[in-house]
């Protein structure tokens, strides 16, 4: 998916004649089977440009290619049933069940009872609610969390090569959210979905994100880059202001333990068991372990062989190898 010089300028009387343009001249491009995240302020064209793609919203310029179509060329409604889409509050139809829900895009096209209801099951099931259970409950009989779930299996239904989320888990709380962002990621790898997310939480960025684009106002792009790029060394102040609070909470959870964190030799203590910690573990599981088992240090494993020891200061050493931590000199 391609976004070539994109921009939105709402009609007058709706935005005012003096106003920025929502979305101005974005260049863009979304690869195959990656989870693109927007983030920004409110109000910066993160919702105006995912909309362009499925034609909710038409650009007053530039072009958003979809598998090197110009989707302006494509009618909206057939465009609607090649892409997914998931908003906050789904939308779901209050006096359909949630499998008349989901099976509303097979409906469309006219697909035969059984291969429907097949493809229902097989959706519930891949989201987590027990067909059995579900299938004949109405949206106000779920929660939250089971209706944003309805949701994206309703935005699954024909396996669209793409999706596209609205703020999908903003009206789910913090705990339940983490559980659909967590579900939500093993889904998306199991089907290789192309997603567009959208969200003002850079938390939820950072987690979900193959890829971060980080926008201010008229959608310019501040920075596109991996999560731990974004936190470890934000490209301009924009970026460095939406990341800095919990930065080092956030590249304790990015970060990788290395090889280069690793002192020699391992302490004499080690029973050798499976405790200890391995290359590639995130850093906050290995401060995780260092405090659980009040350890001065513990021994690293690569595959089966101890390769050395992880201690705090090998944590430490790795936030300053990310960059989060300044040597005092160049500290401002
Ligand atoms: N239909 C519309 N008519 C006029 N202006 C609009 C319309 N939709 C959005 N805008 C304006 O365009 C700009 C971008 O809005 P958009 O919804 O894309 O931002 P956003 O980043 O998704 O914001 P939020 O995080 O608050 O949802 C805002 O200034 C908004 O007021």
């Amino acid at each position: 998916m391609r976004f070539e010089r994109v921009a939105k300028r709402y009609a007058v009387g709706e935005q005012g004649p003096d106003a920025p343009a929502a979305v101005d001249e974005l260049t863009l491009d979304v690869r195959a089977h990656e989870v693109l995240v927007l983030v920004g302020p409110s109000g910066c064209g993160k919702s105006t440009t995912l909309r362009m793609v499925n034609r909710l919203v038409e650009p007053t310029a530039g072009r958003v290619l979809l598998e090197g179509e110009d989707v302006s060329t494509v009618d909206p409604v057939e465009l609607r049933r090649r892409i997914g889409y998931v908003i906050q509050n789904v939308g779901l139809f209050p006096h359909r069940t949630v499998a008349q829900n989901v099976a509303t895009v097979p409906r469309l096209l006219a697909w035969d009872k059984a291969r429907t209801r097949t493809r229902v099951n097989e959706l519930l099931e891949l989201v987590g609610l027990a067909p059995d259970r579900y299938a004949k409950r109405y949206p106000h009989e779920l929660s939250g969390g089971e209706r944003q779930r309805v949701g994206v299996a309703r935005a699954l239904a024909t396996d669209p090569p793409v999706l596209l989320m609205d703020e999908p888990f903003g009206a789910v709380d913090p705990v339940g959210r983490r559980r659909l962002q967590d579900e939500f990621q093993r889904i998306q790898r199991e089907l290789g979905t192309t997603v567009m997310l959208v969200t003002h939480d850079i938390d939820e960025a950072v987690r979900m994100a193959d890829r971060v684009a980080v926008l201010s106002t008229g959608a310019h792009l501040e920075q596109l880059a991996p999560p731990l790029e974004i936190v470890a060394n934000p490209a301009t102040p924009a970026v460095a202001d939406l990341v800095g609070r919990g930065r080092t909470a956030r590249l304790l959870s990015l970060g990788r333990l290395e090889r280069a964190d690793v002192t020699a030799p391992p302490p004499a203590n080690q029973d050798g068991g499976t405790a200890g910690v391995r290359l590639g573990d995130e850093l906050a599981e290995v401060l995780d372990a260092l405090t659980r088992d009040s350890a001065q240090a513990l021994p690293v494993r690569d595959g089966d062989a101890v390769i050395g020891s992880v201690d705090a200061e090998g944590v430490l050493r790795a936030l300053r190898r990310l960059g989060v931590v300044e040597e005092p000199a160049t500290r401002p």
